[in-house]
C-alpha cells in the first residue's frame, strides 16, 4: 500500500498507510476496536476501493488487474466467512469447499479430493472429526476446520482475522500451533494475522504492524516493535512486557 486513504461519510477512516510485505515475511496486524483493521483487509480483498494511494496484492497491481483471479490466490479466515458457511454440511465438504473458493461445492468432487481433505484433517489432528456436521463442532475445532478450508486452494496469502476471538485457552493454543506450523512449512503462503491481543503473536510473525485510529502507529521487525515503551504508548497504559516462548506477555504496571 502506498500512500492509502480510505474516506467514508466524510470520515477519513484510513489515513495514508505505507505498507509494504516482503515474500517469507509474515505479519500481525494489531489493533484497538475500529481502528481500521477490517477496512484494510477489505481493501486488500479489493472489497473496497481506496480514495487516494495505490495497492498492489502478489504483485498484482489493482486497476491492472482481474480481482476475482487474484482473489483465488488469498485465503480468507474471518467470522464473516464461518457465517456464510453452510452450517450443515459435514467438515469434509466444508474443507473441499475451499478448493473452489465457494461457500458449497457445485462440481462433484473427485474422489483423491476428499483423500487430500482428510489427510489434511488427520495432520491438523482433526481425524477424530471426519464425519461431523460443521456447526455441531466446538468453536475451537471450527477455527481449525476453517484455516484447513483456506488452505485448499493453496493461497499465496493466507489473511487470519482475529482466529482466536471466543477460544478458551486451550483451544486458543491448538489454533496458534496449527498456525505456526503452517507458517514453518518449506511452502507456507505469506500470513496477515489479525488481533487485538499481543501475546497471541508467535516468534513466527517476523513483523507487526500497530494500527491506531486509521493511522500507522509503529511497524517493522516485531522484535523492535514489541517493547515495553513503544506498546504502553500505544495502549496509553503503562504497561511492562514479559518475553516466554518467544512471545510478549504484557502486564499493567
Ligand atoms: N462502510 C463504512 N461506512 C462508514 N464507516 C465505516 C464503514 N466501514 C467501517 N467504518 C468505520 O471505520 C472505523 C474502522 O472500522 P473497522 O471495522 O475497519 O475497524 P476494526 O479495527 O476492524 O474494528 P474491530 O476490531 O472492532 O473489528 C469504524 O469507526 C467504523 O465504524
Amino acid at each position: 500500500m502506498k500512500h492509502v486513504s480510505w474516506r467514508r461519510e466524510q470520515r477519513l477512516i484510513l489515513d495514508d498507510i505505507n505498507w509494504e510485505i516482503q515474500k517469507g515475511e509474515h505479519w500481525c496486524l494489531v489493533g484497538l476496536n475500529g481502528s481500521g483493521k477490517t477496512s484494510i483487509l477489505d481493501l486488500i480483498n479489493g472489497y473496497h476501493w481506496p480514495t487516494s494511494g495505490e495497492i498492489s496484492v502478489l504483485g498484482k497491481r489493482f486497476g491492472e488487474t482481474d480481482l476475482r483471479e487474484l482473489r483465488k490466490e488469498i485465503g480468507w479466515v474471518s467470522a464473516s466467512m464461518q457465517q456464510r458457511l453452510h452450517g450443515y454440511e459435514t467438515i469434509e465438504n466444508v474443507v473441499l469447499s475451499g478448493k473452489y473458493a465457494s461457500v458449497g461445492i457445485y462440481e462433484k468432487p473427485a474422489e483423491e479430493d476428499y483423500v487430500q481433505v482428510r489427510e489434511l484433517l488427520e495432520q491438523w489432528k482433526c481425524g477424530h472429526l471426519l464425519g461431523r456436521i460443521y456447526q455441531t463442532l466446538s468453536q475451537g475445532e471450527k477455527q481449525k476446520v476453517l484455516i484447513g478450508r483456506a488452505l485448499m486452494a493453496k493461497p499465496k496469502l493466507l489473511i487470519l482475522d482475529e482466529p482466536c476471538t471466543g477460544l478458551d485457552i486451550f483451544a486458543r493454543e491448538q489454533v496458534l500451533t496449527m498456525i505456526d506450523q503452517i507458517a514453518n512449512r518449506p511452502d507456507a503462503p505469506t500470513l496477515i494475522y489479525v488481533t487485538h491481543h499481543i501475546e497471541e503473536i508467535l516468534p513466527c510473525f517476523t513483523h507487526t504492524f500497530l494500527l491506531k485510529k486509521g493511522k500507522v502507529a509503529q511497524k517493522g521487525l516485531s522484535k523492535d516493535v514489541l517493547t515495553q515503551e513503544i506498546l504502553s504508548e500505544f495502549f496509553q497504559t503503562s504497561l511492562s512486557v514479559e518475553q516466554k516462548s518467544g512471545r510478549s506477555w504484557l502486564m499493567l504496571k
